[in-house]
């Protein structure tokens, strides 16, 4: 086996080595959503691709400002190595960085055996599971990102929004003109089928979306599509926050997620105007209302998300509803038509952002909805109005509530819910929880604004 991987790590080294490439660059998503990442020269692959290379275990407990949350189970101390190992049949020549080439990467012991809190194996399970049931999934994100002007003064700490709007307009698209084409250029290039781009809501905002795929993909190319956006930028002199909530008064990034099952070529989410049609389908998008507020703690995780999920900003502040085509639900439903074709229908997750790990999350989710149908859960009838605008009294009888607020909040929904920490397994919880509690504790004494700040560019 190590043998055969030697020779393919020989036989890619000279394939790119040919192309000009001098690095690969091996990267995987930590509990806050931040990439990371570790470059080899090609000539390396052959020894790497075998052994991989050597990081760090406390990756799993560093926070959002790159603090290390020590104490949880395997956390103890500094002492510890585990090995990045790239996976070789998703090696990706970066067309915005040509001197590169790029990897997800999965986290193994020393010895190559499996590592408790390597995210990647997490959806591999997940995935598995739903195989050996004969199920299988399509993902598609939604990313929704701030493109600003570079700073000439670096205590210039006042954000330029790179466009003004009107949101969804050509002409606000057309003074960063050159970056969508590039990004469009080079996301075709990396692999990545978009399906559109358009200027968003708010002032330097854009969206940008991508074709579904299988949920590994989707999580390793939702991680590529970053590289590809921010090496866009930099090429054109721009900056972009992909943070949930770049700044207080600024447009709320979310990167909705939207997902269908399928079986023996059946789109179980199949449906018109009343939801879907089968039970299963009914049974997922039951399941994941059941769990929306642990599920949150793992897709929408950070002081970020926290600020982003206002009533009436389309990102799902409200737990307890779903609705067809409503766009203030959590869970939006998105059914097929004559137009679209049946296969279309999908459930659209908002409560979701860069801050999430996207393995960790799309894990979740899977597990949640799978786990509705298996037990045949039935949704209430879907809301097509907007519970942000009725009375707390109406709320509260129709079962809706906003989705847990603070950290705090959100460790208890996910922590008194055993079928989705489950997921993560009692060592990576510990670790994600801990990442948690570090960030909430910074944050104590700072207001909203200097959090978002300080975070505007770590996704
Ligand atoms: N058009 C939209 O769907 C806006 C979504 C919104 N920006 C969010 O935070 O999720």
């Amino acid at each position: 086996m190590s043998e055969q991987l030697r020779d393919r790590g020989r036989e890619l080294a000279a394939a790119l080595a040919a192309d000009g490439v001098v690095g690969l660059t091996i990267a995987w998503a930590d509990n806050n959503g931040i990439p990371r990442s570790r470059t080899v020269p090609v000539s390396a692959l052959p020894q790497v691709a075998v052994a991989g290379v050597g990081v760090t275990h406390l990756f799993a407990v560093f926070d959002t400002n790159d603090a290390i949350a020590y104490g949880s189970p395997g956390m103890q101390n500094a002492s510890g190595d585990v090995r990045l190992v790239p996976q070789l049949d998703r090696i990706t020549r970066l067309a915005g960085q040509p001197a590169l080439a790029w990897a997800p990467g999965k986290q193994v012991t020393a010895d190559g055996g499996p590592w408790a809190f390597d995210q990647r194996s997490v959806l591999e399970r997940v995935v598995e599971a739903l195989a050996a049931d004969g199920t299988t999934a399509l993902v598609g994100y939604e990313m929704e990102f701030g493109v600003f002007e570079q700073a000439t003064d670096p205590e210039d700490t006042e954000l330029l929004a790179a466009h003004s709007g009107p949101a969804y307009s050509p002409h606000a698209l057309l003074p960063i003109d050159g970056f969508i084409a590039s990004v469009m250029r080079d996301a075709e290039a990396n692999g990545l089928r978009l399906g559109q781009v358009h200027a968003e809501y708010g002032p330097a905002q854009v969206e940008l979306s991508l074709a579904a795929t299988d949920p590994l993909t989707a999580a390793d190319q939702q991680l590529l599509a970053r590289q590809t956006i921010l090496a866009a930028a930099e090429a054109h002199g721009l900056r972009v926050s992909f943070a949930p909530l770049p700044t207080l008064n600024g447009a709320g990034n979310g990167w909705h997620v939207h997902t269908s099952l399928w079986r023996g070529g059946e789109n179980l989410l199949a449906g018109g105007p009343e939801g879907p049609r089968g039970t299963a389908g009914a049974g997922y998008v039951a399941g994941l209302l059941r769990d929306l507020p642990a599920l949150a703690a793992l897709t929408a995780p950070s002081l970020g998300s926290l600020a982003r999920q206002r009533p009436g900003f389309f990102a799902g502040a409200f737990s307890g509803f779903w609705g067809v085509e409503n766009r203030e639900a959590p869970l939006r439903y998105v059914p097929g038509s004559a137009l679209l074709g049946e296969d279309h229908a999908n459930v659209e997750l908002k409560v979701s952002d860069a801050s999430a790990n996207p393995y960790l999350a799309l894990a979740a989710l899977l597990t949640a909805g799978a786990a509705g149908i298996e037990e045949n859960l039935v949704p209430p009838a879907p809301t097509a109005e907007d519970p942000g605008t009725w009375k707390k009294k109406q709320r509260a009888a129709a079962g809706v509530e906003r989705l847990p607020g603070t950290q705090a909040e959100q460790e208890e929904a996910l922590v008194g819910n055993p079928r989705i920490a489950g997921v993560l397994g009692d060592d990576l919880l510990a670790a994600f929880l801990a990442v948690r509690r570090a960030d909430a504790a910074w944050a104590a004494e700072k207001d909203t604004e200097e959090v978002l700040a300080a975070w505007r560019w770590r996704y």
